[in-house]
């Protein structure tokens, strides 16, 4: 299968992201709890190097949760803040400004021996498309927040977010592009529907995410849609299409409809909560 990205989008969205993090302390970086490796771009760490960091597992309730919280020690044991949320839901979210002082407390400390008093943080959230950032900023400011004008000379054409007397956000968030280091990676994020379906190969993909099932999930996709799970993928994906009454021309199997479905049903969390990359694999 093969994944074509846009240079030009690209170029622009890093050079929007290396001006504003300029103007910041914390980057706020969103992943996916589902594949916290995949849908990170490693390039954010060296845009964002000598700056507070702090990971967001977003989408946690559609992951394993025992899988979070080792995917939080793996980050923590790194450096990192970490923090897991569901900010469709507002999981997590309420934790947030206790673990942002806690990630920019040597910032804060800094300030302090400088005389600086009360200098609020000013953070960024960042992220691949898809992961939730606009969601999540949604969740955090609610409406009860105002924007905070442009201030003249400082931070021209920016707009940012007082969330409270100790943290501003930039109300854009910054675009981080996959990184797409295998064919593995593209997979990955096809699975969760980060890259258009248009492009790919629908049935192959749930072929694919039928493979992984069978191994990880055992008895998943038997119990979801009734069927024998099969060493044949496309066998499996058939049986979905006859459980599912997929058909075209009144009785033809319509194994495209079934591939769609089933991948519709994964990304909703309809198969239940599953992660889909593990931190022994990234000793
Ligand atoms: N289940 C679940 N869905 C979420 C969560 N956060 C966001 N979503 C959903 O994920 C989808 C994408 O969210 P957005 O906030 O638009 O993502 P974004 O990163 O701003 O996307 P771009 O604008 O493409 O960069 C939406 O359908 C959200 O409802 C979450 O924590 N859990």
């Amino acid at each position: 299968m093969h994944f074509q990205w846009y240079p030009g989008h690209m170029t622009k969205a890093k050079r929007m992201m290396q001006e504003n993090i300029k103007l910041i302390d914390l980057v706020i970086e969103l992943v996916d709890a589902r594949i916290p490796m995949s849908s990170r771009n490693p390039e954010i760490d060296e845009l964002g190097k000598n700056k507070a960091r702090l990971i967001l597992l977003n989408k946690s309730d559609l992951a394993e949760d025992r899988w979070n919280d080792a995917w939080a020690e793996y980050f923590k044991e790194k450096g990192y803040s970490v923090l897991k949320v569901n900010s469709r839901k507002g999981g997590g979210i309420k934790s947030i400004h206790g673990v942002i002082q806690e990630a920019c407390k040597e910032k804060i400390e800094r300030d302090r021996k400088r005389g600086i008093l009360n200098r609020p943080v000013r953070a960024m959230v960042v992220g691949i498309p898809n992961v939730g950032k606009s969601t999540f900023i949604n969740a955090l400011a609610g409406k009860a927040c105002t924007k905070t004008g442009n201030k003249p000379g400082v931070t021209k054409g920016k707009q940012w977010i007082r969330l409270n007397k100790n943290v501003e956000l930039l109300d854009t968030p910054g675009i981080l592009w996959p990184k797409f280091e295998d064919q593995t990676v593209g997979l990955r994020l096809a699975f969760i529907g980060s890259i258009k379906d248009e492009i790919l190969n629908t049935e192959e993909l749930a072929a694919e995410l039928i493979g992984f099932l069978k191994v990880k999930y055992p008895g998943v996709l038997k119990e979801k849609y009734q069927i024998e799970e099969a060493e044949d993928n496309y066998v499996c994906l058939n049986s979905v299409a006859k459980s599912r009454h997929c058909l075209v021309r009144g009785n033809e199997l319509d194994t495209e409809k079934a591939a769609k479905l089933l991948l519709d049903d994964f990304r909703n969390g309809r198969l239940g909560k599953i992660t889909l990359e593990f931190p022994g694999d990234y000793a």
